[in-house]
């Protein structure tokens, strides 16, 4: 019953209005605005089709006038058609004789039509609002409807009440604007032009404004988001990878407000780097496509105001704490990863190159590996595996559409709006800070280096690295090719670790294979490592063991040397124990 009521609450309709297409005799459409989406229902003569545009699919839309006409050449040709060039409201460029109000709504229509081709498709509905003589007339009823958009897609309540009273000239007034810390240098070295090219125009059309500021070295980042007052932003963004976002995060926890922060400041990622774990596990969670175009769910998780709790895990070396939102490794994937650096202009493919070399000439290593089982699931992973909100678009719409409203005689040749080719308008407020600028707000960046900050965050629940282990523990003790914890489902791009992982299942999922094994056994489960399988085939039975934990520990063998890293950052190479702390931060997801 509930689901009834609720059903009918997203269709209830909130604004309704009738636009035409005058290329087409007689082509009218209903648009109408409910909480599920914008329908646009075409009436004719001969037939009625509607067509669902979902709130979520929506990142923004702004009010537009159009824009005074270059005198025309006495060359050019007066067959050639005018596309339509559309400014801000308050431009001095401004086509004073059309008073129409354009509603520019930018979308990103999800499209599932074969379970292999699911991709997003940008698409532009442009309302014109002719009704009335006046311009203000025709804008506050566009407004109304920006308004009302933008009140949906950030998740605000909007009720009967609240569209009347912004049925007056009431604007909608952003009151985001997030901190976005870029690493120039990570992946190939084009994450600032990613960022620019792919995200920037998505902020720009959701109208968030942003402040930019590009790494200058190590740890700059984690220095930036420990020493500068965060809270005159609403959002924090790393662009580059699974790096730079352990540089904010431990950043975070070095702040003696780290439970004020990250409650109230959601942090965000855009992959740009070698090593986007996170980005894609987020991606997989939320059924968002990932390829061929990354960035695109991260920038439609920034712009959306979703938010979810995830789990981090507190790490205790005997130098450092760390707090870890990925991983833990220590043998043949963290070889493979760290002795691979050298071989970084080959790109992705140094990790095959290296995997080979690894395998030539394998190793294992001795030492000690306690775990805490995870007791009884706190969610049913199953159920919780794949948290899809996309409701397949089902449309069949161009990548432009172009309505408006009866009125006024037509004043102008109408069409072509904005499209994939257009230039992007600047978002209000929003900076870039150059490597050449002193990016330090409060003056607090480059302080002091050499002084150790204090690492905060939650307490311990376990006996310090070097107490003795709980007896309620259980213990693997001899030669091992790799044991490699993680809290994603994805480590890389095309590492599928823990298929069953969700963002805040409260485990860490450890992955042990024992000495012993072949080397054609462990070219099969690095295989299988890019789709799951070695999680899920019976053929790894007894040469792989995935275990959800709560805790664990790793001693060594202290007489070999090797290579143990949090997040694929190397740390010392020791004792090291590990501990999951439910929904501790809050990511911000498609
Ligand atoms: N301006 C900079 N110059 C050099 N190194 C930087 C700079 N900014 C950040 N770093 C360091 O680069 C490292 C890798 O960053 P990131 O994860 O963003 O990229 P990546 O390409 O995925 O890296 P990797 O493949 O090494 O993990 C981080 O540990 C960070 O400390």
């Amino acid at each position: 019953m509930d689901i009834q009521r609720d059903d009918q609450n997203l269709n209830q309709i909130l604004l309704e209005e009738t636009f035409y297409v005058l290329t087409k005799k007689n082509c009218v459409f209903k648009v109408r605005l409910t909480r599920q989406g914008l329908h646009l229902i075409k009436e004719s003569e001969l037939n009625f089709k509607e067509q669902v545009i979902p709130i979520r699919d929506i990142v923004g839309c702004r009010c537009l006038r159009s824009k005074k006409q270059s005198k025309r050449c006495v060359c050019q040709s007066i067959t050639r058609s005018t596309s339509l060039e559309v400014v801000e409201e308050t431009s001095g460029d401004l086509d004073v004789n059309d008073t129409s109000a354009y509603l520019y709504i930018y979308a990103y229509l999800f499209q599932d039509t074969k379970a292999a081709s699911k991709k997003r498709e940008r698409t532009i509905i442009t309302l014109r609002f002719r009704s009335f003589d006046k311009f203000e007339d025709n804008n506050r009823e566009a407004q109304r409807w920006r308004t009302i958009i933008k009140k949906l897609i950030k998740g605000d309540i909007v009720t009967n009440s609240t569209i009347l009273e912004f049925s007056s000239s009431q604007k909608h007034r952003e009151s985001r604007k997030l901190l976005v810390l870029c690493n120039p240098k990570s992946g190939s070295g084009r994450a600032k032009e990613l960022f620019q090219d792919k995200v920037a125009p998505v902020l720009e059309e959701a109208e968030i404004p942003f402040d930019m500021y590009l790494t200058k070295h190590s740890n700059y980042a984690r220095e930036f988001v420990r020493s500068n007052n965060l809270f005159q932003w609403t959002g924090i963004i790393t662009v580059g990878g699974d790096g730079i976002f352990y540089e904010v995060l431990n950043g975070l926890f070095e702040r003696s407000d780290w439970s004020e922060v990250i409650k109230s400041i959601p942090v965000g990622v855009i992959p740009g780097g070698s090593g986007n774990g996170l980005a894609r596990s987020i991606a997989h969670y939320y059924g968002e496509p990932y390829l061929p175009s990354p960035t695109l769910p991260a920038a439609l998780a920034i712009v959306r105001n979703h938010y979810a709790p995830m789990d981090l895990v507190r790490i205790e070396t005997t130098t450092q704490i760390i707090f870890s939102f990925l991983s833990v490794g220590w043998g043949l994937l963290s070889d493979i990863d760290i002795e691979s650096e050298k071989l970084r202009i080959l790109g992705g493919q140094r990790f095959t190159i290296w995997s080979l070399a690894r395998l030539i000439g394998l190793r294992s290593y001795g030492g000690k590996l306690w775990y805490l089982p995870a007791e009884v699931p706190l969610v049913d992973p199953k159920e919780n595996l794949i948290f899809s909100n996309n409701i397949g678009s089902n449309t069949d719409l161009p990548t432009e559409v172009n309505l408006e409203t009866k009125g006024r005689a037509r004043v102008d040749s109408w069409y072509s709006a904005n499209s994939r080719r257009s230039a992007y308008f600047s978002a209000t407020g929003s900076s870039y800070q150059s490597t050449a600028e002193e990016a330090v707000a409060d003056g607090g960046v480059n302080s002091s280096p050499q002084e150790k900050p204090r690492m905060y965050g939650p307490a311990s629940q376990i006996p310090g690295l070097m107490a003795p282990v709980p007896s309620d523990w259980k213990c693997i003790s001899g030669r091992f090719v790799l044991v490699h914890a993680c809290y994603q489902s994805h480590l890389g791009g095309d590492l599928l670790f823990a298929p069953d992982a969700t963002l805040n299942d409260g485990r860490i999922w450890l992955l042990i294979v024992q000495a012993g094994a072949s080397r054609s056994q462990l070219l099969h489960f690095l295989l299988g490592l890019s789709t799951g399988a070695h999680a899920t085939s019976k053929s790894f039975e007894g040469l792989v063991q995935l275990i959800p934990v709560n805790a664990f520990r790793i001693e060594p063998d202290m007489s070999e040397e090797g290579y143990m890293t949090v997040d694929g950052e190397l740390v010392d190479y020791g004792p090291i124990q590990a501990e999951v702390f439910p929904s501790l931060c809050r990511v911000m997801v498609p």
